[in-house]
């Protein structure tokens, strides 16, 4: 069982040198180009950049949805390199959360049961209590036997979030978590993603085009052309917007 109590001053996600390169020869594309970042416990990071810089690619490496051409990665004391599929589909499963724009939520299941299906994955034991902590964790005020579609987008998001945090993962991955809600109902979502991950100490990575998204975060990685080409701590969405606009200019 995967509940282990995180230090404040070790990293939860490493990557070093890492390249993800498609296609050989001269149709070659080096998506990432020599990544180096690591990610504190309790952090929550996001990932910004144009279109084609690599931000969806570093997401997969770092979350072991896919394997790197070189370099390492390390989720919590984990080597993802030197692991086997079936032990790779273990920690995605067990120590990871994610979070996409579809809310990818299961519409046979009432709602209960989508956050707690990683759990029943993991053959881990749970109560109602433990479903309870982490739904009032994502401010979610709706019957939990109710059916996702039932609800709201940003309900259905709030959800997503609950199921992803319900493992307490060493990492939590949103790839534009707020990309299909209404600006509104985005900064409510971005406004509970921000509290649960203080709450709770998670350490979140979110790749997002919104500056305002990427307000909530504690740092924020510019990616051009596979390569990290600067970072910001906590920023004002006016000026992520700013920096955003002038990266081909670095
Ligand atoms: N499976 C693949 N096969 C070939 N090339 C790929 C593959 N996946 C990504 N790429 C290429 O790698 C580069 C980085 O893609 P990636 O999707 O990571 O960028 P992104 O920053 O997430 O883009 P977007 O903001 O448009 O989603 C692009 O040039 C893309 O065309």
């Amino acid at each position: 069982m995967h509940t282990a109590t995180k230090t404040a001053t070790s990293s939860a996600v490493r990557l070093d040198e890492v390249r993800k390169t498609y296609g050989r020869g001269s149709a070659a594309v080096h998506a990432l180009d020599g990544v180096s970042v690591e990610l504190p416990v309790g952090s929550f990071t996001a990932v910004m950049g144009p279109s084609g810089s690599g931000k969806s690619t570093l997401l997969h490496c770092a979350s072991g949805l896919d394997r790197p051409t070189s370099g390492r990665v390390l989720l919590g004391d984990a080597d993802l390199a030197g692991l086997k599929e079936s032990a790779l589909t273990k920690i995605r499963r067990e120590r990871v959360g994610f979070v996409f724009q579809a809310y990818n939520l299961l519409d046979a299941l009432t709602v209960e049961q989508n956050i707690a299906l990683p759990l029943r994955l993991a053959d881990r034991s749970y109560d109602r209590r433990l479903i309870g902590d982490v739904v009032r964790s994502v401010e979610l005020d709706v019957p939990l036997d109710r059916r996702p579609a039932a609800l709201s987008g940003g309900q259905q998001q709030r959800v997503a979030l609950a199921r992803a945090l319900v493992t307490r993962p060493d990492a939590m991955f949103l790839d534009e978590p707020t990309g299909a809600l209404d600006t509104r109902t985005a900064r409510t979502v971005l406004g509970v993603l921000r509290r649960a991950v203080d709450r709770l100490q998670q350490t979140a990575l979110m790749v997002t085009h919104d500056p305002v998204a990427a307000s909530y975060a504690d740092t924020v990685l510019f990616l051009a052309d596979g390569r990290i080409v600067d970072q910001l701590p906590r920023q004002s969405a006016e000026r992520i917007a700013e920096r955003m606009s002038h990266l081909g200019e670095w």
